[in-house]
Order: structure tokens, then C-alpha cells, then sequence
């Protein structure tokens, strides 16, 4: 399975029109891939909570429209990064989409933890209190969103569910970056699984963005790691490797905590 993460860069100076036709054509270059990948909240910015209320969309709205013709124009599983999600009651949640290669909304998934302790993203938004897994032809796909990544139980809910790569989608700022690379390779070795992991480049609302978008095998190898800058990541997962890894070295059969 090839899978092609976009670190699209997200600057104040670009408006969320103009980024959401960029990424629709980032997508569009991906022809060959069978799975592309988006961060988080690329659109707006994940940061920028002055915007939130303003950019909020329905789950039919303009990005996955936008994005729904990328994904079946190129024939692509479409993972659409996260929105602004406004729900039928009105309230907001940080929402990833994930489109089928004909462009169907396959699933979604509501970020579970939401960050900023007592402000931003935790004050404006409501928490998800499910977990995602989409099963693609090779792979099954575990979502999370960002701050998720520091919670390692999710991941172990996801391998409970089934998943073998787990998919994170982030805007994670530049001055934690080594937290994001070391957890990446974290989640990937205790849960035996790959970890495609995108993350949004360039500097909003104050915030730089770490980048650093990476691929880690299921070995905890890193496949592939981008710079700072706007980047795609290309890479080939063996379909075999996660079973043979868990096989040989069968660390998650010995949990003795936590199983379902
Ligand atoms: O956990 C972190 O350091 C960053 C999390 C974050 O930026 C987010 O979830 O939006």
C-alpha cells in the first residue's frame, strides 16, 4: 500500500479558500498512492480559535466537497484531515474525515482530547467519545487527531479495534517537536503497529508548526521523516509487516492490564 502524507503549510497570509483549492491539487498529484493523508485542522488553522466560529462547516460542507472530487478524481482512500465541525445541536467538534475513492464519507472520527487545558480548542470545542477505525483493502486505519497522541490508551482501543496503522493527524507547534517524533515512535513500537503521522507546517496565529510530518514502521523504524517546510511524503507499507512483527516478537499478547 503506497500512502502520501501532505504537510501543506498553513501561513495567516493564505485564505482558507485558497488553501482548501491547494490541497484539493496536492491531492490531485498523488495519483498512484492509495492513501493520501491531510493534518489537522489545515484549513483553518489549528490555533487560530478567533476563526473557529466562522469557519465551522456541516460534514457536507465546502471542504469535503472540495475534497471529495480530489479523492475520486485521483481514486484515492482520502484521509481529509480534520475540520471545524458544526453539529446539528450547534456545538463544535475537531472532526477527520475520511473519503472513499469514490469520494463517499466513509468515516469520521471526533478528537477525543482536546487541548489547551482551560482555553482554545478545550473551551470551544466538544469532545469525541468514539473511536474510528476504516478498513482499507490492506490495512485497517486507527484515527486520532494531535493531543491524542500523548494518550496510550486510545492506540491500545484502536489495536483492540483492529488497527494496524494508525493515522495521525496533526498541528503540533515547532517548540514540542521532539515530543512529536519520540511519541510517533512510541505508538508505533508498544502497539506494533505502522504510524503515518502528518502534521501542518508554517506559522499561524503565533504559532510555528513543527512539521516534521514522519512514517514509522511497526519495528519503531522511521520509513521516512519530512523537514520543517511544506513536504509530501511518498512511501510503500509492506501488508505483511505488522502481523510478522507481532508474530515474532509477540509483546502484545503478554498485556495483562486493559484488555477487553
Ligand atoms: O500535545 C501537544 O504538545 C500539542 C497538541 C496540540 O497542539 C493539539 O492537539 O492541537
Amino acid at each position: 500500500m503506497r500512502a502520501s502524507l501532505i504537510q501543506i503549510a498553513v501561513n495567516d497570509g493564505e485564505s482558507v479558500a485558497s488553501r482548501r483549492q491547494r490541497a484539493a491539487e496536492l491531492v490531485r498529484e498523488q495519483s498512484g498512492s492509495d492513501l493520501v493523508v491531510l493534518p489537522e485542522l489545515w484549513t483553518v488553522g489549528a490555533f487560530a480559535y478567533e476563526q473557529f466560529e466562522t469557519e465551522a462547516e456541516p460534514l457536507d460542507g465546502p471542504t469535503f466537497e472540495v475534497m471529495s472530487k480530489a479523492a475520486s478524481d485521483v481514486g484515492v482512500w482520502l484521509h481529509a484531515g480534520s475540520v471545524v465541525e458544526r453539529a446539528g445541536d450547534g456545538s463544535l467538534y475537531n472532526t477527520a474525515l475520511v473519503l472513499s475513492p469514490s469520494g463517499e464519507l466513509a468515516a469520521t472520527y471526533r478528537k477525543i482530547h482536546r487541548f489547551g487545558f482551560d482555553q482554545g480548542e478545550a473551551v470551544l470545542m466538544s469532545a469525541g467519545d468514539s473511536l474510528t477505525t476504516v478498513v482499507l483493502p490492506e490495512q485497517t486505519l486507527g484515527l486520532a487527531t494531535c493531543y491524542d497522541l500523548r494518550f496510550p490508551e486510545l492506540f491500545r482501543g484502536l489495536v483492540d479495534a483492529g488497527a494496524t496503522t494508525m493515522v495521525v493527524s496533526a498541528g503540533w507547534p515547532a517548540r514540542r517537536r521532539e515530543h512529536w517524533t519520540l511519541l510517533n515512535r512510541a505508538r508505533a513500537v508498544e502497539d506494533q503497529s505502522y504510524v503515518l503521522a502528518c502534521a501542518t507546517a508554517g506559522t499561524h496565529a503565533g504559532v510555528e508548526q513543527a512539521g516534521h510530518s514522519l512514517v514509522v514502521d511497526p519495528w519503531g523504524e522511521v520509513l521516512a521523516e519530512a523537514g520543517p517546510g511544506e513536504a509530501v511524503l511518498t512511501v510503500d507499507l509492506d501488508p505483511a509487516k505488522v502481523a510478522e512483527t507481532r508474530d515474532q516478537f509477540p509483546a502484545l499478547k503478554d498485556r495483562t492490564l486493559g484488555r477487553p
